[in-house]
Parts: C-alpha cells; structure tokens; sequence
C-alpha cells in the first residue's frame, strides 16, 4: 500500500501568549510537497502561526493535526522527531562548529554517509566550505546551513520563518532555488513566512493573508497575485 501523505493540519485555532490571544480561529492545512506562503504586516502574527506548530506558543483553542495525530499537546522535541522541521527567524546555528559538525549535530541517530550527499547535492556551497566554521560564512551561507542542518533530521513539512532577511537578491535566489529543489525532489511540504511578497506568490502554491491575527485571505496564490487592492490593505505591496 503507498504510505499516507503527510499533513499539518491546524483547526480553528487561537493560540498566542501568557494567555492572551495573537491568533485566532486560524485553519489551513499543508501536505508533503506543498507550499504555504504567510504574509501579513510586522506583529500579524505570522511567527506566532509556526511557533504554535512548534509548541512554542500557547495553544488556547482548536485542534493541531500532523500525521493524523493530534500534536497540540505535544512536546516541541516530540514535534520534531514526528517530522516538523523548523527554521527560526535567527540563523540557528552554531558559530563555532564547522559546517560540517552543524549538520552532523542534526543527525538524530542517522547515518552521516546517508545523510549528508543528497544534503551536499541540494547545497554544493555548503560542501565547498564544509570544513569552514560557522563564523566565517556569509549571511546567505548561513541561512543555507540553518535550512540544510533542519533538513538533516529528514523533516516531511518544514516551517521557514523569513529565510532571505538580510540576504542580497542574487543571494535571495540562490537560496530560493535550492528550497525549490528541495521541496521538489525531496517532496518536503513547506510554510514559508516572507516580507518578499513577490517571492512568495511564486514559490506558494496557497497563501494565508493574516490581519491582526486573523486570515483576511486563504487560498491559491495565482488567485492573490490578481487581488491588487487586499494586498494593498493587508501588507503594502514590496517588491523584491
Ligand atoms: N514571546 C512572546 N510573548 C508575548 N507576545 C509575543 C511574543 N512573540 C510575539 N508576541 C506578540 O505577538 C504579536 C504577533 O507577533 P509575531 O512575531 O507573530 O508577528 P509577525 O507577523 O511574525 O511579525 P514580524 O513580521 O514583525 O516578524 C505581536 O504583537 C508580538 O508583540
């Protein structure tokens, strides 16, 4: 029988901190080799939906599916073992290990002759510099390394919080075409949380437009390119 596909599915949820609610009645779902786009003003709430997945905000109400389990009690370790990868907004990585020893530390018992070439095929300047420590990388090979050490731990959907902040446009899609590749050949479903609204209607297959917490949009992102006026309203229209 062919496996399931995966899906992160989120009904109806308000979730957000020390009680107060930063989301709410938010619903989507995103299978493997799907692409979600997130785009909202700064404070929408946009960071606060991934770490909601994570189990890093708090859960108030609704119901959080991953793998047809209900995850919304779940430890964030747990989460992640089950398959969620995360990419926080700060390039998580560690400075004084060498590119190489960050992605072995995202092994979790695999082997690294397994792991690490489909890793090195989808990121060749990582294998270049993979004897170089963290330091003395660029931004963009930094954010290369965060995605690459998450996709280590073989994650079926993998949350993307602002990958190109910071980054200059040539080094903007070079990063973009190696997450392209990798949702494409490695069949990764992703949320990807982006200022570059461009960059994310055509990278998504769907987008969530959130306002004040809420989903003012949901749906194809061929369908949003058109909606000039939302996307006026919603977020200010930047171009990359
Ligand atoms: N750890 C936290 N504790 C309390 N409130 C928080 C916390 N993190 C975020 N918030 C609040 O939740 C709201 C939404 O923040 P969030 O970071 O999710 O927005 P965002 O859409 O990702 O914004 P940006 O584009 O600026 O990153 C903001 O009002 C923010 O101040």
């Amino acid at each position: 029988m062919p496996k399931p596909t995966i899906e992160l599915r989120f009904d109806d949820v308000t979730a957000g901190y020390g009680g107060l609610p930063v989301l709410e009645h938010l619903s989507f779902s995103v299978r493997e080799g799907e692409r979600l786009g997130l785009i909202g003003r700064n404070g929408a709430g946009k960071t606060t939906t991934l770490a909601t997945a994570m189990g890093l905000a708090d859960l108030m109400k609704g119901r959080i599916h991953f793998g047809g389990d209900d995850i919304g009690n779940a430890s964030t370790y747990a989460r992640s073992r089950a398959g969620l990868g995360y990419v926080p907004q700060s390039r998580d990585i560690f400075p004084s290990l060498t590119v190489e020893e960050n992605l072995l530390s995202g092994l979790q018992g695999r082997s690294a002759s397994v792991a690490l070439p489909p890793i090195y095929a989808l990121f060749p300047r990582l294998k270049e510099r993979r004897r170089n420590g963290g330091t003395q990388l660029s931004g963009g090979e930094q954010q290369m390394l965060s995605v690459a050490r998450a996709l280590v731990g073989q994650p079926r959907i993998l949350l993307l919080d602002e990958p190109l902040e910071g980054l200059a446009p040539m080094v903007r899609e070079e990063l973009m075409d190696a997450i392209v590749r990798m949702s494409d050949q490695l069949g990764v479903g992703c949320i990807i949380v982006e200022q570059h609204v461009d960059v994310v209607l055509e990278f998504s297959n769907n987008v969530i437009v959130l306002e004040r917490g809420l989903a003012a949009y949901s749906g194809s992102a061929a369908v949003l390119s058109g909606e000039e006026a939302l996307l006026n309203r919603t977020i200010g229209i930047q171009k990359c």
